[in-house]
């Protein structure tokens, strides 16, 4: 197993709980979706699991290991996070080749052909290494914080609503690239979306959250899932519809 998720609970400043008893895991090379309504707490289990967020109780396992302080550079070297505002993850003074450079800082030096090669992987032109964020589309914005994160070569990648603010074309040509990555690279994926038709297609398994609680799971059979939870079903019928 590469991610463990065990048991974690979590309340803000002793308010009501935010994730109850949470219990998740990501295989190797596996796609795993996390959906449920807004506020049902998917990006704080994902802030816990990048520990960003301390949980109130519970552990994250990477690699049969819990994270403590001494495996969190090894932790990052292999999981990485790419949140909703590509904008704001990216330094406006910076031009894309600084942008590419920057997690690659601790290797050995890159070539700028090195960078062409993968701005090419995810289908950018090459001549946007000297162009700066604010001259890029909000698609390409995305690629170039994919690109940012795969660079280092993590074995999971977490997607908190990557595509949430794309458009429909530009979603789904996401969502591909996501996918020959993990083909190509057997790098496994957290999805955490509310757009149910882009995680149904993308995801080998589906976690359901229902206000802090997991209340469903599923894994791809014949290119469909089946729920049991009365509210999974409910989703998932409103998606057919
Ligand atoms: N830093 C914080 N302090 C207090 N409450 C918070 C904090 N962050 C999130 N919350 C609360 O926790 C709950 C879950 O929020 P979270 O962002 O995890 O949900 P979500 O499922 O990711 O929602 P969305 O799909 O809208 O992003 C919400 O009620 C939110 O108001």
């Amino acid at each position: 197993m590469l991610l463990q998720v065990h048991n974690i609970c979590k309340s803000y400043r002793k308010g009501r709980p935010i994730l109850n008893q949470i219990h998740l895991t990501v295989g190797k090379g596996e796609i795993v979706g996390l959906v449920g309504e807004s506020g049902s707490g998917k990006s704080t289990l994902a802030k816990v699991i990048m520990q960003l967020e301390a949980p109130d109780k519970g552990a994250v396992y990477f690699q049969q290991q819990p994270i403590t302080k001494h495996h969190r550079p090894n932790f990052y070297d292999n999981c990485q996070i790419i949140f909703q505002n590509a904008t704001a993850a990216l330094n406006p003074m910076w031009t894309v080749r600084d942008l590419l450079r920057e997690p690659l800082q601790h290797k050995q030096p890159v070539t700028d052909s090195y960078l062409q090669t993968m701005l090419e992987k995810v289908k950018l032109p090459t001549d946007l290494l000297h162009a700066l964020p604010s001259e890029l589309s909000g698609g390409e914005k995305q690629r170039v914080n994919l690109l940012r994160s795969i660079l280092v070569e993590p074995q999971l990648i977490v997607c908190d609503e990557i595509i949430s603010s794309l458009d429909r074309l530009i979603q789904r040509e996401i969502v591909d690239l996501l996918k020959t990555l993990n083909k190509e690279r057997a790098m496994a994926i957290l999805f955490i979306s509310h757009d149910l038709k882009a995680v149904s297609y993308l995801c080998d398994r589906i976690y359901v959250m229902k206000a802090g609680t997991i209340v469903d799971e599923s894994n791809k059979e014949n290119d469909g899932f089946t729920f049991t939870d009365s509210y999974a079903k409910m989703l998932f019928q409103a998606m057919d519809n």
